[in-house]
């Protein structure tokens, strides 16, 4: 696994191995994960969505602490997929960085807790499965809208975006930023701290 440029977000590079069959890779491999990124990803929920091309979910992000760590891939179709650090105080803050997961490279990725979530699907039928540290919280789950301006995150051309109602609906950075709503770097820090050393 790779650090992106974005301090808690890393992506795997797997080994495709294809045969007559099809191809084997692993995604997952708990001493290797902890190595490369300090962490042990301890997995309370499983995620897998369905998602029509120009489908685009997020930007999302939970409260910190204790915060929803993500392992992402795409096991059918790509998507275009964001991490945005949306940490208060981060050197970073408000910077974006995108991976393409698709199911011929077979990339992943991992965001830490903290850090805001968006894909879009480039593909109709595009399936992503995403393992989770801890369990969905409806009200302590956020959005920030992903085409504000503050962002600036520059999505593929040639797709329409079809945003969920709640999507649509979500306030720009710096009025989620105005508003409290966004995790402070500190606490991220000191989160990070704690799941290193109980892991
Ligand atoms: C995320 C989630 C949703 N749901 C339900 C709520 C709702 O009825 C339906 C669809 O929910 P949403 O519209 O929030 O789904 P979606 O927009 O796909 O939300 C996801 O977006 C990506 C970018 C992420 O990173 C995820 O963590 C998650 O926030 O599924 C659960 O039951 N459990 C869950 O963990």
């Amino acid at each position: 696994m790779r650090p992106l440029g974005i301090d808690g977000a890393w992506v795997l590079d797997p080994e495709v191995f294809g045969d007559d069959r099809g191809s084997f890779h692993e995604w997952y491999r708990a001493p290797e994960f902890r190595a490369a990124t300090g962490y042990g990803l301890d997995l309370v929920q499983a995620n897998c969505s369905v998602s029509r091309r120009g489908v685009l979910r997020g930007v999302h992000f939970a409260d910190v602490p204790p915060g929803q760590a993500k392992y992402v891939t795409c096991v059918r179709g790509a998507v275009f997929d964001v991490v945005v650090d949306l940490r208060v105080g981060s050197p970073r803050f408000g910077r974006w960085e995108a991976v393409r997961l698709d199911d011929t490279a077979r990339r992943a990725v991992f965001l830490a807790e903290g850090l805001g979530h968006a894909f879009l699907a480039l593909t109709d039928d595009t399936t992503v499965v995403y393992l989770c540290s801890a369990g969905y919280a409806p009200e302590r789950e956020h959005g920030v809208h992903p085409f504000d301006a503050g962002l600036g995150i520059v999505w593929p051309d040639g797709t329409r975006p079809l945003l969920s109602p709640k999507d649509a609906a979500a306030p720009s950075l710096a009025q989620a930023e105005a508003s409290g709503l966004l995790p402070s770097y500190a606490s991220c820090l000191a989160r990070y701290e704690e799941l290193r050393l109980s892991r």
